[in-house]
Formats: structure tokens, C-alpha cells, sequence
């Protein structure tokens, strides 16, 4: 649980993270506030957040929760009120007209609309921020092909936006976001926009950049299997704080704050509501507990071994165990079956190896 932190008690990451990786985006103490027909709205308050080079850092809320305006600190879209946003070393509230032109060569960002130019057709999208960047024809030519190919799309240069299906239009957003080869990549709900084969299709390409190129991918979206897919960082984010981040590993298996635990729960189903609960009590009778399954316990049949030594009997009602990142966690919900005393011995011995909760 090393990795994992919240904001409240714990200011701003070091330079360095855990992994030794330097920092590519830093937020201190950001705030946001905006005056809109006299009405006070505070969109973002008092950030703090670390993302490191070659992260895939999510960030995730409900709507209205501050993540559009945290993205658009990045590359100077908003400013914040208080506060200051880092990109690669530069203060992008400090810089210059000329500064900010440059600084936003180095930051790509992709839409969930996509935001492609109609009446350009692919090839000339891709090129429109080259040509922005005073690259020449030789060279604009060469670099589109190149990201045509990458991005799956090599036969597609002379046709228009219109005749491309909504991931293929997206495909040729990453393409032009990444023309200028930047060193991060912010997607505004880049696949909210696209059904769930696409999505998965547009996310691997994300992956692909990320690995490949080494870019840095900041992303914003209220779909929690997104995170889940392609994040090892997630922050989540409600009434514009961040209310808890960390590794995705960790935030997942044991989310702290109640919002996370929606989150959580929205993608995976291994802890029982408490319908569930009450539907399960009626056909059966016993000790119902809960059993947290974490990756480190993950090669020790503690269940049979306590099961042999207690005289006892476990009967799984509900659960699940998933993989993430390569390790697994999930949750149990078993039923105990023997006499009083044999049930409360295997609860200890059950307690001494592993998180558990009554249940029911
Ligand atoms: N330009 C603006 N003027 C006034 N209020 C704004 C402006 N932009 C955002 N807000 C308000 O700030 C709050 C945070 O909005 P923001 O768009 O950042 O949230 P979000 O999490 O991205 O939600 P959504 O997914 O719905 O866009 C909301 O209450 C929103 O109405």
C-alpha cells in the first residue's frame, strides 16, 4: 500500500516516485474558481497530484466534479486561481504567449467529439499542427505516413472525416495530437464517445502510444473499466478534490472513500449488497463472513488448512477474484458450518491470515 495516499494528509509526491521515475505533470495546490453571472463556482480545490513520466494516470468523477477544468490546466486552456500546474519542468500559468505555443507542441490532447477539421480531409488533419509548427512539406509528408501506419489507418489519407466510423475518427485524433511528438498525451473522455468494442480498440492504441513513444498519458472519464483497462494511476475526484489516489492495484482492492467504492463496485461485483445479503440469508442458515482475497495470501490454502484444523465446513455464497496489473484480489463471502465453538476458533484462526468482516 505503499503507493497509495490521500490528499488530505499528504500534500504533494516527491520529485521522485516510488519507482525512481521523475515527474512530468505536478499540480500544488491548484484551485479553480469561476464567476459565472454572479454565481460563484469553485471547480477545483486545493489539487495536489504527482504524475510520473510514462505513467497512464485516470483521473475519474462523476460529472461536474472538477475533471475537465483540471485537464485544461495542463496546456493552459484555464488558469488556475491559486496554484500552479508543472508540465516537464515549466510553470504554464508563468509563461508567455510565444512560451505557451511552444510548451503546447510538447502536450497533445485528444476530444471526446474528436474535433476533427470537416472539410480537411485525413491526411491534411494530421498535418494541420505540423504545418502549425513550420515543419517542412518533405517532412509534414513523411511524419503523417508514418503516424497513419501506427495508428492503423494507412489507406485512409485521402478520405474526410465523415467516412470514417467514430474509432477510426479517433484514431486520427491520437495520430495529430501526436504530430509534434509530445511528451504527454491528455484525453478529454476520448472513448465516452464510442461503444465498448471501439473502446477497447481505441484504448490498446493508447497503450501502444504509451509503451512505444514513452508518452506520458494523463485521461479524464467517468468510466471506471477504463481506468481498470489501461491506468496504473488513478485519482478520483468529487466537489473538485481529489478525494483519494494511488495505484490502481491499490485504490481497487481497497478503496477508502465512499465515492471510489461506487466506482469500484460499478466494474466489479464481489462484494454483495445488501439485497444480495438478505437473498442469500434465506437459504442459508450459517455464519456468513466476508473474506478479503489479496494478491500476497493468494498461494496459501488457508481455507481448507482451517477448514481440516477447525472441523469446520466453508460453503461459498458469493464472490470473485479478479486480476489486475497481474495481481489478484477480490472477496469472498462464505458460510460456515459447524458447532458454535469450532465456527468461532475458525473466525481467529481466519482473522490471523486474512481481512474478514461478518456478513449478514
Ligand atoms: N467556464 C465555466 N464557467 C462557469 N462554471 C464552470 C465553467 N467550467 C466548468 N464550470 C463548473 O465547474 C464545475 C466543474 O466542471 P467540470 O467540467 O470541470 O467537471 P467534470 O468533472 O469535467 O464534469 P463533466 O464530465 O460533466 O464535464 C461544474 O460545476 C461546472 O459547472
Amino acid at each position: 500500500m505503499a503507493s497509495k495516499s490521500n490528499v488530505l494528509d499528504q500534500p504533494v509526491q516527491p520529485l521522485n516516485d516510488a519507482a525512481g521515475r521523475d515527474e512530468m505533470i505536478r499540480f500544488e495546490n491548484v484551485s479553480k474558481i469561476f464567476d459565472s453571472r454572479g454565481e460563484r463556482v469553485q471547480a477545483l480545490k486545493d489539487v495536489n497530484l504527482s504524475v510520473a513520466r510514462g505513467d497512464i494516470f485516470g483521473v475519474v468523477g462523476y460529472s461536474g466534479a472538477g475533471k475537465s477544468t483540471l485537464l485544461r490546466t495542463i496546456n493552459g486552456l484555464e488558469i488556475p486561481s491559486t496554484g500552479k500546474v508543472l508540465v516537464d519542468g515549466a510553470d504554464i500559468g508563468a509563461l508567455n504567449g510565444k512560451q505557451l505555443s511552444a510548451a503546447r507542441q510538447n502536450i497533445g490532447m485528444i476530444f471526446q467529439q474528436f474535433n476533427l477539421l470537416l472539410s480537411r480531409n485525413i491526411f491534411q488533419n494530421i498535418a494541420y499542427p505540423l504545418r502549425l509548427a513550420g515543419v517542412s512539406k518533405a517532412e509534414t509528408k513523411k511524419r503523417v505516413y508514418e503516424l497513419l501506419d501506427f495508428v492503423g489507418l494507412g489507406d485512409k489519407a485521402k478520405a474526410y472525416p465523415e467516412q470514417l466510423s467514430g474509432g477510426q475518427k479517433q484514431r486520427v485524433g491520437i495520430a495529430r495530437a501526436l504530430a509534434n511528438r509530445p511528451a504527454v498525451l491528455i484525453c478529454d473522455e476520448a472513448t465516452s464517445a464510442l461503444d465498448p468494442q471501439t473502446t477497447g480498440e481505441v484504448l490498446d492504441l493508447l497503450k501502444k502510444v504509451n509503451r512505444e513513444y514513452g508518452i506520458t498519458i494523463l485521461l479524464i472519464t467517468h468510466e471506471m473499466d477504463v481506468i481498470r483497462k489501461i491506468c496504473n494511476k488513478v485519482a478520483v475526484m468529487e466537489g473538485g478534490t481529489v478525494v483519494e489516489h494511488g495505484g490502481v492495484y491499490e485504490v481497487f482492492s481497497d478503496p477508502q472513500a465512499p465515492v471510489t467504492s461506487r466506482f469500484v463496485s460499478s466494474v466489479l461485483d464481489h462484494r454483495p449488497g445488501t439485497e444480495a445479503i438478505e437473498h442469500i440469508r434465506k437459504t442459508h442458515r450459517g455464519q456468513l463472513v466476508q473474506i478479503e482475497v489479496k494478491d500476497e495470501g493468494s498461494s496459501d490454502p488457508f481455507l481448507s488448512r482451517i477448514a481440516r484444523k477447525r472441523n469446520v465446513d466453508f460453503n461459498i455464497v458469493y464472490g470473485g477474484v479478479n486480476e489486475l496489473q497481474s495481481r489478484v484480489f477480490g472477496s469472498l463471502t462464505v458460510e460456515l458450518l459447524g458447532s458454535g465453538p469450532d465456527i468461532e476458533l475458525a473466525l481467529d484462526d481466519l482473522a490471523q491470515v486474512a481481512e474478514i468482516r461478518k456478513a449478514g
